[in-house]
């Protein structure tokens, strides 16, 4: 689903690789952690496979493409088929959470009445049937990152990138998105998620993937923090 082979990113100016000779495979279904220090490179992987940035040496498979070479105009279309979600939630703040989520249909071209019908349905499958028409400053932290999770399952990808989704929550919140990933995860959604937090990689017990100093150190089936 995802392969990284011999990559290689150093930034424009920087003066040592941020990612350096890295290779994974990530199967279709996985459920990934990435964890390792701040400035590891974490964040830098989850760029490459969004083609955010390209590599400086190496190539990236997504879903059998090779996404480095890919041509610059079909870039957006094939972002669109991969769900992301972020620390900071990155919702329309004047927008309902109906209107956040229905607008990840829109932009693939559904019309309304897709909207009307699918919409309530994840927004349901997330725990905030009732809450359509809030906006986000009247949801809680975790209620806005659901509504996250709800725009970007909504086109049901194959692919779910999440870098640090917890990162703004309390324990308790934490552990309710992460219940969420897992559903999700659950109906055949592959997962990579890059997170700081140890209790949530200890409780899951998923695949994990240490990265230090641009290296990948560690990748450990049913891993644990460390
Ligand atoms: N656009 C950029 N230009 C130059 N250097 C960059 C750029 N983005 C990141 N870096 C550098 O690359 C390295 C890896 O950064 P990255 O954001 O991937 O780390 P991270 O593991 O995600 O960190 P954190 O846990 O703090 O989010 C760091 O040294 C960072 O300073």
């Amino acid at each position: 689903m995802i392969r990284l082979e011999h990559v290689t990113k150093t930034y424009p100016k920087a003066s040592r690789p941020s990612i350096e000779d890295a290779t994974v495979s990530i199967e279709k279904g996985e459920f990934v952690f990435f964890i390792g220090p701040t400035g590891s490179g974490k964040s830098t992987i989850v760029k490459l496979m969004l083609r955010e940035i390209t590599p400086t040496k190496g190539k990236v498979y997504v879903n059998g493409k090779d996404i480095t070479s890919m041509h610059s105009w079909k870039v957006a279309n094939f972002r669109r088929s991969i769900g992301c979600v972020f620390q900071d939630f990155r919702l329309l703040p004047n927008r309902t959470a109906f209107e956040n989520v229905a607008f990840a249909l829109e932009v693939i071209g559904k019309t309304k009445s897709v909207a009307r019908r699918v919409v309530p349905e994840v927004l349901e499958l997330v725990g905030l049937g009732g809450k359509e028409h809030r906006f986000p400053h009247e949801l809680s932290g975790g209620e806005q990152q659901r509504v996250a999770v709800a725009r970007a399952f909504v086109n049901r990808p194959l692919i779910l990138l999440a870098d640090e989704p917890t990162g703004n929550l309390d324990p308790d919140t934490s552990i309710e998105i992460m219940r969420l990933l897992d559903r999700i995860n659950r109906t055949g959604t592959t997962i990579v998620m890059v997170t700081h937090d140890s209790n949530i990689v200890n409780q899951m017990r998923r695949r994990v993937i240490e990265v230090d100093g641009g290296r990948i150190v560690r990748d450990q089936a049913r891993g644990v923090y460390g």
